[in-house]
């Protein structure tokens, strides 16, 4: 079962700043949900109190029946939330395959000694899980890269391993950080097709923050609006694309950059 993922009143505040104020949301169960807002509207902050990164000063998160603004980032992942980074955090000298392996070790029983021992059952623990990361893989389209060091591969691919060893943790919501930054259109329209696949393969939910809205309004179920840490708005794509207060915080967003 998908629980629901309810963010309610939650307030970050850094020293004088408050980087969110009050935010409230809900992501259902098994939909594609998206976290949008011009620069510094504080949409890695929140990524960063879902994924127990900062504590909140105030407000609650609850997914299910768990809270995780009282968590630290290892309960969060033991919960089933996974999440990828903004920029790429994976070992480039250890192997896709490798890199996937450590995406499966919250899943692992047996742990280091038994594993050192070289007991059966590791040995069987293993198999197990090494024919599931080259099943992710293939998924993912890596499969054939599994046995070159990630530091080798190109951009757009290493963004397909982040994802996959998101996947290996078996998530039930999965936190994706600006999955399509840095890419090329072709490999934008590869992921965002990737992501749609997820959903709807293993259907567990997913909140992205991304900056393409041509991908956010093709992919996303739901958007929450943040400006200066505030929600501005909450809807279907269509209602936030003409929702005259996201128009003017993207508008200002653009005017400032250009002056
Ligand atoms: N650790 C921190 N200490 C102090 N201020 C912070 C910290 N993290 C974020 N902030 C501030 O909080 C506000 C929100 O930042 P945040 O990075 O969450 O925005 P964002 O929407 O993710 O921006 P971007 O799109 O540029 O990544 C900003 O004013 C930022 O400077």
């Amino acid at each position: 079962m998908i629980p629901e993922l309810v963010v309610s009143d939650v307030t970050v505040r850094f020293a004088g700043l408050v980087a969110l104020d009050s935010v409230s949301f809900t992501v259902r169960p098994g939909s594609t949900h998206a976290l949008i807002g011009p620069n510094g509207a504080g949409k890695s902050t929140c990524f960063n109190v879902l994924s127990g990164v900062y504590r909140a000063t105030s407000g609650s998160v609850r997914f299910g029946d768990a809270e995780l603004t009282a968590s630290r980032p290892h309960q969060v992942a033991a919960l089933g939330v996974a999440r990828t980074f903004q920029n790429i955090a994976l070992l480039p000298r250890l192997t896709v395959r490798d890199n996937l392996m450590l995406g499966r070790h919250r899943l692992t029983r047996s742990g280091f000694v038994s594993a050192g021992l070289r007991l059966p059952s590791a040995g069987r623990e293993a198999a197990r899980h090494g024919a599931r990361v080259e099943e992710i893989a293939a998924f993912v389209g890596i499969a054939e890269v599994l046995p070159t060091p990630v530091g080798l591969l190109p951009y757009g691919t290493q963004k397909r391993v982040e994802l996959a060893r998101a996947l290996c943790m078996e998530p039930r919501l999965l936190l994706l950080d600006e999955p399509v930054a840095g890419m090329n259109s072709e490999e934008r329209r590869e992921m965002a097709d990737l992501i749609v696949s997820v959903r709807e393969s293993l259907g567990i939910s997913i909140l992205l923050v991304e900056h393409d809205m041509g991908m956010v309004m093709r992919i996303a179920d739901s958007v929450t609006v943040l400006d200066f840490g505030r929600r501005i708005a909450d809807g279907v794509p269509d209602e936030i694309q003409r929702d005259p207060e996201v128009i003017r915080a993207y508008l200002g967003d653009i005017e400032e950059s250009a002056s």
